[in-house]
């Protein structure tokens, strides 16, 4: 007969431990005496202690072999937002996460805590201070959010403290750090091509933009404090700097720091929207023909010419969360991360 092996509360599973944000996590909980496995489809780096099972979320088989043993769970895979493949979205971000909470009710799992994402309640207009009982967007800015706000849903109203299954949710907002392949690689090869000279509005606009040690201190703290008994059963949680900068200033500053010059030339938001629309619309009629990636996108004008800022006085609250590391020291140990992304004089 096979034993089960039985769970202990450091032994911890991260479903895409292999991101960006993943890598943190792991780290992180290693520093912190937990036993750690990552599942992903890839193995992104090798560390003493931790094992990698390779494996697709969407395959309950390959999930229950990793999950044995484990009580505690971290679900932070997703295919990259900038991907267009909206069936890939919804196999890996609906249909997935149903796969992941069915593997972790039978293998007896007792928490997981999704990275969601604050944009959930995003509509392309202006959130200042947003608290977490806004309404999920009725229009997403994109399909990888619309996917984001169905599996935040499914996670969340599948906890039920009384069979000892709960569940939380982080919502992060504009992650960045050293080793980020987003942000910076994608702001520097705009810069590269001469398309960073323009501002996007008057530059006023507050945004949040998260350095990547406090979004994973919201959610080991969110993991330690998640029992049966606790508030955070069943909700969702921004985690931010919780300092709002100007969209535009903590582009200029990643720049800049980079060598690179900060944009100066302001362009009306709207014209800028509905050229980005405008352009996307002959990407879609083109698309059998060629593929074109256009950098400014209607959802990343969107995002560079709005407020988005939440509150995290929740989390404050509940878990006693506070940011660990300053926007100032982010920017700075993010810009000396990248000397490879410098400009050459
Ligand atoms: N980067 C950001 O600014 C923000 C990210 N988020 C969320 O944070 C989470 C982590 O994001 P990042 O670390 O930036 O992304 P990432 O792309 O670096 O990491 C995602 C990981 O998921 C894995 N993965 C993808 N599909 C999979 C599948 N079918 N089975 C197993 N593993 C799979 C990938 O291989 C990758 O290692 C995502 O859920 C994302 O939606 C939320 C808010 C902001
Ligand atoms: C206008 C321009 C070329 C800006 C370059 C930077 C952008 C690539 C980032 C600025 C805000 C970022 C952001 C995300 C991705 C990268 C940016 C668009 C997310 C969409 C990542 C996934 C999420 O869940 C929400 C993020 C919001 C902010």
């Amino acid at each position: 007969m096979a034993t089960r092996i039985r769970p202990s509360s450091k032994r911890c599973v991260v479903i895409g431990g292999s991101g960006f944000l993943g890598r943190y996590l792991v780290e992180q909980l290693l520093d912190r005496g937990y036993s750690v496995s990552v599942f992903d489809i890839r193995q992104g780096y090798e560390l003493p202690g931790v094992t990698f099972h390779l494996g697709d979320l969407c395959d309950k088989g390959a999930l229950l072999a990793s999950l044995e043993g484990a009580s505690l769970v971290f679900h932070c895979a997703s295919p990259a937002p900038s991907c267009d493949d909206h069936a890939l979205f919804h196999r890996v971000n609906i249909d997935g996460t149903r796969t992941v909470l069915q593997a972790c009710q039978e293998a007896g799992v007792q928490k997981i805590v999704l990275t969601s994402s604050a944009s959930v309640v995003y509509e392309g207009t202006d959130i200042k201070n947003g608290m977490e009982d806004l309404p999920y967007a009725k229009k997403p800015i994109d399909y990888y959010t619309e996917t984001k706000i169905q599996q935040e849903r499914l996670v969340l109203e599948a906890c039920d403290p009384e069979k000892g299954f709960l569940t939380v949710a982080i919502r992060p907002h504009g992650i960045f750090g050293p080793r980020d392949p987003q942000l910076v690689p994608i702001l520097v090869d705009a810069a590269r091509r001469g398309k960073m000279k323009f501002l996007i509005g008057d530059g006023t606009n507050l945004v949040d933009f998260t350095f990547v040690e406090n979004v994973v201190h919201g959610h080991i703290l969110a993991a330690e404090r998640l029992r049966p008994d606790s508030p955070l059963c069943g909700k969702a949680y921004h985690i931010t700097n919780d300092e709002p900068v100007r969209f535009w200033d903590f582009m200029s500053q990643i720049l800049v720091g980079l060598g690179y010059d900060a944009p100066r030339y302001r362009l009306p938001y709207r014209l800028v929207y509905v050229l980005a629309l405008l352009l996307w619309l002959l990407v879609l009629l083109l698309r059998p023909v060629m593929k074109l990636r256009p950098t400014f996108t209607p959802m990343r004008v969107a995002l560079a010419g709005t407020h988005h800022y939440y509150s995290c006085a929740r989390a404050k609250q509940d878990m006693g969360y506070q940011p660990l590391v300053s926007l100032k020291d982010g920017v700075t140990r993010t810009v000396e991360s990248y000397p490879h992304l410098r400009r050459v004089a």
